[in-house]
This record gives structure tokens, C-alpha cells and sequence, in this order.
């Protein structure tokens, strides 16, 4: 269904994408992770085809996807800054997307923005940011598309309609099973949701895997700096933080037996992906207090 084979974007000179392979067969839900700016959004507008590789081999629906018909009439593309004619009602903004979606489930639709406390009446320019995202992910999810991309969605919504709407798109994966593809900086609350992690780093793919496997790659090792210091030689250490006394390490999953007076605590997948895409170089935010400390 989505193939890349070494893709490349730069914008300009500058290189965003310099090396991404991955291939997508099946339905499934997958997060799309990775720090502000490493290229989430340029990667799904590529697969929707509303930007243009620069180099590398990418195939959706066995078409290049930039700008081809069979690609924009199946693929659906929800991002924070869409817009819709302002002349049109929320109503009206439905109604016309039977036209362009074949499957689009407009009673659902219309079903979820009145749950949403939304009127139909309105214009999508006189909704709040939170407002706007619920109206594009309703958008987005009746459509029914068989590539799905959400990109941030949930920007914007309070917790409350956060939870509602993860369950809206798990509820409707398992009825109508799709490729839905989901960017976004809230990895914790949807590993409930995903099956699949693409992480994104320095251009590449760092890791294509499912959630369990991710959650299983690393582990903490907590107590006293004493304890776990020494232990550390034998593990490869990936980051350390030192709260007050406490002092703890995260550290590559093994079957070691552990350290006395030391304990181990599992990770989220979240957690694991911000340590393997924590900045380079750059030192910890306890480096730069420390540092700070010392100059006082
Ligand atoms: N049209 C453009 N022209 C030039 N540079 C661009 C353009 N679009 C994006 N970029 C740059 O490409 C990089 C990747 O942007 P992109 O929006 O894909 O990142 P992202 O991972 O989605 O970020 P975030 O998590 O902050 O939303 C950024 O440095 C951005 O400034």
C-alpha cells in the first residue's frame, strides 16, 4: 500500500529527509514520532501527495503519489491549518464531502460534532483551535479513506475530548480497517491505540516496530548514585538523571540480575523514544543546572 525506498526531501539546500525506508502492506494504526521539526508533517504530505519527494523511490496504491488522482481520491490528509470554504456551514462542509469521499459516513459525522457540542450551523472560521481540531479529525475519520493521515490532531483538544476522540478512531479502525497513520507529540496517551511505531530521527527511520517491542527495548535502573553507578559499566547506558539523592539510568533491556539495592522499572514506549531521540551534544537539562549552579 505505502512503499518508501531511500526517500530524500530537502527543502532547498537543506536536507530533511535523507534516508527513509519503510513499507506498509496491511491496515493498522501507526504513530508517527519524533522531535519538533525532524520532518512528521514533509513525510505525510509526501505519502498524500501533496508535496514531492526530492529523491528515493515511493510508491502508494503502486503510483507515485504526487499529484495523482487515485491517490488524492483514497488518501485523506488532516492537518492543523486546513481550511474550508468560509461561505460553507459545518452542515454544508459534510454534505459536500459525500461527493469527494466515496465512503464518507456522513450521519456519523454529523452524530460526533453534535456529541462534540458543536453546532452545525457554524463556520469553520468561528471555531476555537480545540473546536477546529475536533470538526478536521470528525472530517478526517468519517471519510473512511483507506490511508488516513493525522497529523498532530489532537492539538488543541482538552483531555476530555482527547480520550473521547482516541476512542472514536479505535472504534472506527476495528469496523472499517484502514491504514491510519497518526503524527503526534502525545505518544503516551495513544499506546493504548497504535499498533505500529515509526520513530524519526536525523532523517532516517530509527526505529518501525510495535508498540510492545519498543516499550521492551530499554529499562530504568533506580536507587542510591552508590548502587547504581558502579553497576552501569555492563550495561549500555542510553541516560542517567540524578533527582537529589536518587539517582537513575536507562539502560539497554537485559537478563542480567540486578545490582543490590538497586531497583528496575519498566518504561512506556513514549519513554523510550525520547531517550533514543534526546538531543546529541547537547548535554541534560541536570548539566545545564548543574553548570548554572556552579556560575551562581
Ligand atoms: N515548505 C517548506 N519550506 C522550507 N522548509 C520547510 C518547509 N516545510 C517544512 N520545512 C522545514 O522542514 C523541517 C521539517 O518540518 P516538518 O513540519 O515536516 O516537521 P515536523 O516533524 O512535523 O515538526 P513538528 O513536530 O514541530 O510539527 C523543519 O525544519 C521545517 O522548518
Amino acid at each position: 500500500m505505502i512503499t518508501f525506498e531511500k526517500l530524500e526531501k530537502h527543502y532547498g539546500k537543506r536536507a530533511i529527509l535523507t534516508d527513509v525506508s519503510f513499507q506498509i502492506d496491511e491496515p493498522k494504526i501507526i504513530g508517527l514520532i519524533g522531535r519538533n521539526g525532524v520532518g512528521k508533517s514533509t513525510l505525510l504530505k509526501i505519502i498524500a501527495g501533496h508535496a514531492k519527494a526530492s529523491n528515493g523511490n515511493i510508491e502508494v496504491f503502486g503510483k507515485k503519489p504526487f499529484q495523482n488522482l487515485t491517490v488524492a481520491a483514497n488518501t485523506i490528509f488532516i492537518e492543523d491549518g486546513m481550511t474550508f470554504p468560509a461561505v460553507l456551514t459545518l452542515r454544508e462542509i459534510f454534505k459536500s464531502a459525500e461527493k469527494f469521499y466515496i465512503n464518507f459516513a456522513t450521519d456519523l459525522a454529523f452524530e460526533l460534532l453534535k456529541f462534540s457540542n458543536i453546532s452545525e450551523k457554524n463556520y469553520h472560521y468561528q471555531l476555537s483551535k480545540g473546536q477546529k481540531a475536533t470538526f478536521n479529525l470528525i472530517y478526517g475519520i468519517a471519510s473512511r479513506s483507506a490511508i488516513t493521515l493525522l497529523d498532530e490532531p489532537m492539538n488543541g483538544m482538552d483531555e476530555t475530548i482527547r480520550d473521547d476522540m482516541y476512542r472514536v478512531i479505535l472504534k472506527d479502525f476495528l469496523a472499517y480497517p484502514r491504514v491510519i497513520m497518526i503524527s503526534s507529540h502525545y505518544l503516551n496517551e495513544m499506546e493504548h491505540l497504535i499498533e505500529e511505531i515509526i520513530l524519526l530521527h536525523e532523517g532516517k527511520v530509527a526505529l518501525f516496530a510495535p508498540v510492545v517491542e519498543v516499550q521492551e527495548l530499554a529499562v530504568k535502573l533506580v536507587g542510591q548514585k552508590e548502587n547504581v553507578e558502579p553497576a552501569l559499566k555492563k550495561y549500555e547506558v542510553l541516560a542517567t538523571y540524578e533527582n537529589g539523592p536518587i539517582f537513575e539510568a536507562i539502560v539497554g533491556k537485559n537478563d542480567w540480575p540486578l545490582p543490590d539495592h538497586v531497583r528496575m522499572q519498566s518504561l512506556s514506549a513514549s519513554d523510550v523514544c525520547k531517550v533514543l531521540t534526546a538531543t546529541e551534544g547537547g548535554g541534560s537539562i541536570d548539566d545545564i543546572y548543574r553548570n548554572s549552579e556552579s556560575r551562581a
